[in-house]
């Protein structure tokens, strides 16, 4: 006999959250994750005990310090780095085969074009590898290319534009397959504030176009705050999770929202977490 909700109509609707949530909904599902590595001075405790749940449609920054394991926490998603232990799932499958059925795309701090290939033959690589067709790898280029707004450059060569472009670029290779969960890893530290203000706003929109799940490294707090539905504070030796940081502010977010209190008061309490987890050394 259920006592909490006697009403059937509302029974019902909370069973089918739940179990929306069992399937499907939950993208990213660690448990008591740990990794040890063996180094010749001794063993590295990157992660330990994270527990962390991500939903479809989130976009989840890791923030923390030099060594927390904001990346080895992303090459375990990606099944780059095998956890020592605990347990996580990627859209319900171990990482590996996540990995084999193209799960994700993932964006690195370098853009990493190959300057012998255009614009177009860059992106088009990974579905050249996959066995795409011909016509759905240019069908996939034009359409992931206009997503970062480089339609028109598919015959450049990536020498031939500026580094916020490259990354665009390196952005539209990650999505050409429609992976629903994209990793991105510090992609816009090497370019100046300005591109990089640009960059976060066409980001958001990015996403708010593709619903996309995004998984986002960064050492900058506003970049964190501007971007993110939540902040996950880390702090090493060892590795593990500090804070989570639900953001209140809206998902449309003009650039000047940075000036506002509810802004000021999250990268406040990011900037206290972060004080918290810093040693001196
Ligand atoms: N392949 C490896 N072998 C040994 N130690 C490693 C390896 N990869 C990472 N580490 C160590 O694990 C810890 C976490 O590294 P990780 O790169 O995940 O940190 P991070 O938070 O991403 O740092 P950064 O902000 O500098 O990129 C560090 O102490 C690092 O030296």
């Amino acid at each position: 006999m259920d006592h909490v909700n006697a009403n059937p109509a509302i029974r019902q609707e909370a069973s089918q959250e739940a179990s929306s949530k069992a399937s499907g909904e939950t993208v990213v599902e660690a448990r008591g994750l740990g990794l040890t590595f063996e180094t010749n001075d001794g063993p590295v405790q990157a992660l330990s005990n994270v527990d962390l749940v991500i939903g479809k449609g989130e976009f989840v920054s890791f923030i923390g310090p030099s060594g927390c394991g904001k990346t080895t926490f992303l090459r375990v998603i990606a099944d780059l780095e095998q956890p020592t232990e605990g347990d996580i799932r990627v859209n319900g499958m171990t990482p590996a085969e996540a990995r084999r059925k193209r799960a994700y795309g993932y964006v690195f701090q370098a853009a990493g074009l190959f300057p012998w290939r255009t614009i177009e033959q860059n992106v088009a690589l990974p579905l050249e590898i996959m066995g795409y067709s011909r016509a759905e790898q240019k069908e996939r280029v034009f359409r992931t290319l206009d997503l970062v707004n480089l339609a028109g450059f598919e015959k450049k060569f990536p020498w031939q534009l500026s580094g916020g472009m490259q990354q665009r670029a390196s952005i539209a290779r990650a999505l050409a397959f429609d992976a629903d969960l994209l990793l991105m890893d510090e992609p816009f530290g090497a370019l100046d504030e300005i591109v990089r203000d640009h960059l976060n706003e066409q980001l958001l929109d990015l996403w708010a176009r593709t619903g996309k799940t995004i998984g986002f490294v960064t050492h900058s707090i506003p970049e964190a705050v501007y971007l993110s539905t939540r902040i996950i504070v880390m702090s090493p030796r060892p590795g593990r999770v500090t804070d989570v940081i639900e953001s209140p502010l809206p998902r449309e977010r003009p650039l000047d929202i940075r000036e506002t209190p509810e802004f000021l008061q999250i990268a406040h309490r990011v900037r206290e977490g972060l004080r918290a987890g810093h040693s001196d050394d």
